[in-house]
């Protein structure tokens, strides 16, 4: 495996007041804009520290021992196999040979009436009132995080206060909820999910205690970074789209899971923002101009997501420039 010498950037978000979500005259909101723009333009990731985001109560009844993560990936294969989507990369994915990875999505997390509806078709005869309630939760407080770091990105290359609003209404989430299988103290790295960029604006990811991703830093230039994370924080990671809208400054990392051995199972939960399927996605007008002409072609979301998909696609690592890229001749 490559080397491992990167180092992604911490940043706290200590004084951003989530409810308002600050002012972008506000001096603290502009140093943290600052330094997010930075990590996201140099690297596509960063670890975000929001105490009191989420309360430590909260965090056990999702990702905890037993919590709602656990109880929902230990139902057998056949109930967690009713989660099926006519998109790709939106139900069920698993029992896949030689990875430890199974996984399940709740489309649109932050509708009470999904999370129920999610429930009641894995669980059919109680629909689990208690997995309701705290996903719900939980993604409502995720999604604070997102909205504040998608509004600084999009601040960030000059987008006004009306573009920033219609774009939060075309905004969809997904919520990602994982297993990665232990590999067993005697085995060493075990590739739990293969190195990948995402197709969405943004992911927030949170785990149980448990490591495993690993990031390529400085746009691929820097080696593979592993974050260590602490309880509370979260790794923010920038995909596809949001490398168009801004387009080209904001990076989209590769990324993947290697469990490290041991006997401990990872959890992770990721919150997805995405444009909605039948958004047209282009670069916004001021990250355009004579000396950056605009270096992919508009494109609905929907459409890209289908060709990502595409079993000769899947491995391929630059997906967005095999869609997009407006060729530069000469
Ligand atoms: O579960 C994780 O830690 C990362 C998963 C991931 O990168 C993805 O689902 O796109
Ligand atoms: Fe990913």
């Amino acid at each position: 495996m490559a080397d491992m010498h990167g180092s992604i950037p911490r940043i706290d978000f200590a004084g951003i007041d989530p409810a308002t979500g600050g002012t972008s005259d506000d001096a603290k909101w502009a140093a943290v804009r600052g330094a997010v723009m930075d990590a996201l333009c140099e690297h596509g990731c960063f670890e975000a520290v929001m105490d009191g985001l989420i309360t430590p109560e909260l965090s056990a009844a999702v990702l905890g021992a037993g919590g709602a993560v656990e109880s929902l990936l230990s139902l057998p294969v056949s109930a967690k196999a009713r989660n099926t989507s006519e998109k790709p990369y939106r139900g069920y994915v698993g029992s896949i040979p030689g990875l430890p990875y199974e996984s399940l999505a709740i489309v649109d997390p932050l509708s009470v009436d999904a999370v129920r509806a999610f429930a009641d078709l894995m669980w059919p005869d109680t629909g689990n009132t208690a997995f309701c309630e705290s996903m719900h939760a939980y993604a409502e407080r995720v999604a604070v995080l997102e909205a504040v770091v998608r509004r600084m990105v999009l601040e960030g290359v000059g987008a006004t206060a009306e573009y920033i609003e219609e774009q939060a209404k075309a905004t969809a989430f997904k919520l990602r909820l994982t297993e990665y299988a232990a590999p067993g103290a005697a085995e060493g790295r075990v590739v739990g999910l293969p190195a990948h960029r995402d197709t969405s604006f943004l992911a927030v990811l949170t785990q149980n205690d448990i490591d495993g991703v690993e990031v390529e830093c400085g746009r691929g230039e820097g080696g593979w970074a592993r974050p260590v994370l602490s309880p509370g924080s979260f790794l923010i990671f920038a995909g596809d789209t949001f490398k168009v809208l801004t387009n080209g400054r904001v990076f989209n990392p590769l990324h993947r899971v290697v469990m490290a051995g041991g006997d401990k199972t990872r959890y992770s939960s990721i919150l997805f923002s995405s444009p909605k399927d039948d958004i047209v996605v282009r670069a916004i007008d001021e990250a355009v101009g004579a000396d950056h002409p605009a270096a992919y072609r508009p494109f609905e979301y929907g459409e890209y997501v289908v060709f990502c998909y595409k079993p000769e696609m899947i491995q391929h690592r630059k997906k967005l420039e095999a869609f997009a890229a407006v060729r530069i001749d000469g």
